[in-house]
């Protein structure tokens, strides 16, 4: 860990989020679903994934967090993402948005300039996505990046000063910004990107991670224990099969300490 200040216990996050296990309502895309719902349950939250229009918006007041995932909308599904967030913003509860494949269709674009109103917590995508959602281009290739993190560092400035949110970009090395202070965390490790709903997933955590504490700070410690998580399991992975088994084993098993040693959080 070579952060200092407010990040020199990057552990703490994580066991305040233990010892409350949050319920954290996902309106998610059907390849995420069973994967980011282990993964909720690895890190100790309690996930629910359900989006049908009449319930959504009364589900989530029930809840500690909200995350919104476009990945696999529909008109219907659309809607209830609208209806869920805008009762989260409303309830001044946390919630989280990605912005899955914003590039590719301009019914990603409509709908995600809808829930940027509503003001997210935390926006979480690769670079491609970030770039897109600020309208400044961004060359994906589907749901996958063809850009790298550091051009993708304007865009999060201007989606946070937007949205008066954190906004973190995911990569080889993180960047985070709330627009006034950025960080970059450097844990992670290649095989990640070759599981599908990694990504996802880590809006999960993001989420439980923000129930009851400072967004920034529960950002930055989220996206640290999830990369070192990854690098712990790919120590025995064989591949992606073996890596995605030993990553849910890896995030179970981290603790608090060995998270606040192995952190590689630096200010931007
Ligand atoms: N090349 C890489 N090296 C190390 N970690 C990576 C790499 N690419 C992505 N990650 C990590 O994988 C996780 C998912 O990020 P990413 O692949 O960017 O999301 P998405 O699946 O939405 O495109 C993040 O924790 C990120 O830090
Ligand atoms: C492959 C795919 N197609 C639509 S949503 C989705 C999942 C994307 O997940 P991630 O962005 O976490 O890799
Ligand atoms: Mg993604």
């Amino acid at each position: 860990m070579t952060e200092t200040g407010s990040f020199a216990a990057v552990g703490q996050p994580l066991a305040q989020m233990r010892a409350t296990a949050p319920l954290v309502h996902n309106i998610t895309n059907f390849v995420a679903m069973n994967v980011m719902a282990n993964v909720q349950l690895a890190v100790g939250a309690s996930p629910a994934m359900l989006h049908a229009l009449p319930e959504v918006a009364e589900f989530a007041a029930l809840c500690g967090a909200l995350t919104v995932n476009i990945g696999t909308a529909d008109a219907d599904w659309a809607e209830g993402m609208v209806q869920a967030a805008r009762m989260m913003h409303r309830l001044n509860r946390p919630w989280v948005l990605d912005p899955v494949g914003i590039g590719a269709t301009q019914f990603r674009k409509d709908l995600c300039a809808r829930l940027l109103d509503l003001r997210p917590t935390v926006i979480r995508a690769n670079a491609s996505e970030i770039l897109a959602l600020a309208g400044l281009g961004g060359q994906a290739h589907g749901v996958d990046a063809r850009d790298t993190v550091a051009a993708a560092e304007v865009a999060a400035a201007q989606l946070a000063a937007r949205t008066g949110g954190v906004v973190a970009v995911s990569g080889p090395v993180d960047y985070v910004t709330d627009g006034s202070r950025a960080f970059r965390i450097g844990n992670g490790h290649a095989l990640m990107p070759q599981v599908t709903a990694l990504g996802c997933s880590l809006n999960g955590v993001i989420g439980a991670f923000l129930v009851g504490q400072k967004p920034l700070e529960a950002t930055v410690a989220a996206l640290a224990y999830y990369g070192l998580a990854g690098e712990i399991a790919a120590r025995e992975a064989k591949g992606p099969g073996s890596f995605a088994v030993a990553f849910l084993d890896a995030l179970a098993n981290l603790t608090p300490e060995a998270l606040s040693a192995g952190a590689k959080v630096r200010a931007a």
